[in-house]
């Protein structure tokens, strides 16, 4: 598992890397932000990593640039870690055709349509490869695993978590995409990676996932009332809705005056990141 430091800056005491390396799942080099807090640079520790999804048209450079995310890793002895938003490198028909499908937008699935199919394998990517691959370079403590992200990147937080709540122990999600499948931000992805059978499409739903699953641990979600997309592409209280059904403790937070942007993110991921230390202390 060869690794390459792109960069490695010091930040609150700690270190800011981007780094590459050739991924078995999508075929193609994939970058990676990731940072470690001071707590993680003395010798032998081992320290909880909090995932990162990022939204369409991201790359890794996105969250890691604009949140303000390592002040507050650092005060908590977090590892972050952002990877892109799909593969790269490639030009597969139409791929860079529209912000929403294809480049930037992987949508955290494993397509099974051809040519998608090959190398659009992000939720394999970011819940098998890349775990594996930072802990066996970075002082991670695999029992320790939160999950959080924003609008595209928060819908797949949420599956992330609702598909596996024995190794993700907290999780988070900004202006998520709750109800995939009956968005159009959703339908078209899930059309194009997944094709037209819609039982598919569930596996990828966190409002239709979170009745069945085992998750119990509190869900933290940030939404913006002045975002655009409220309504249309993200709807909430769907969600919010199921979760109280399916006894498991929601807190939907609407802000004020916020929109989709990363100066809402930014706002807020504080208070995220103390979510998500709390429940991976110890
Ligand atoms: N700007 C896009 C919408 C895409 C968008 O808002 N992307 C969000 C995530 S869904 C984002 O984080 N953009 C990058 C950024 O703000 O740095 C449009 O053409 O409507």
């Amino acid at each position: 598992m060869t690794l390459e430091t792109l960069s490695e800056n010091k930040c609150f005491g700690g270190i800011q890397g981007i780094y590459q390396h050739p991924s078995r799942e999508t075929g193609t080099p994939m970058r990676f932000a990731l940072y470690r807090p001071p707590q993680a640079l003395e010798p032998g520790a081992r320290v909880p990593v909090l995932w990162w999804l990022s939204g369409l048209t991201c790359t890794e450079e996105n969250f890691t640039i604009k949140a303000g995310a390592q002040r507050y890793a650092a005060e908590h002895g977090l590892m972050l870690v952002a990877p892109d938003t799909s593969p790269r490198g490639l030009d597969l028909p139409e791929e860079h055709a529209a912000y929403d499908f294809g480049s930037g937008a992987g949508f955290y699935v494993d397509a099974t349509v051809q040519p998608w199919a090959r190398h659009y394998r992000m939720y394999s990517y970011v819940t098998g490869e890349l775990p594996a691959l930072v802990a066996a370079h970075f002082p991670m403590d695999p029992a320790r695993q939160g999950v959080s992200g924003h609008s595209m990147g928060g819908h797949g937080a949420l599956v992330i978590a609702l598909r596996n709540p024995d190794r993700y122990r907290s999780v988070s999600a900004f202006a998520p995409i709750v109800t995939p499948s009956r968005v159009p931000w959703g339908q078209k992805a899930f059309t194009g990676y997944l094709g037209e059978e819609r039982a598919l499409w569930a596996a990828y739903d966190a409002t239709a996932l979170v009745g069945g699953s085992e998750w119990r641990g509190p869900i933290l979600i940030d939404q913006g009332d002045a975002d655009t997309f409220l309504g249309t592409q993200l709807t909430p209280e769907v969600f919010a809705d199921a979760a109280r059904t399916a006894g498991v403790p929601i807190t939907l937070r609407m802000q004020p005056g916020y929109d989709h942007s990363y100066f809402f993110v930014a706002t807020f991921i504080g208070e995220h990141i103390a979510h998500h230390a709390a429940a991976l202390a110890g």
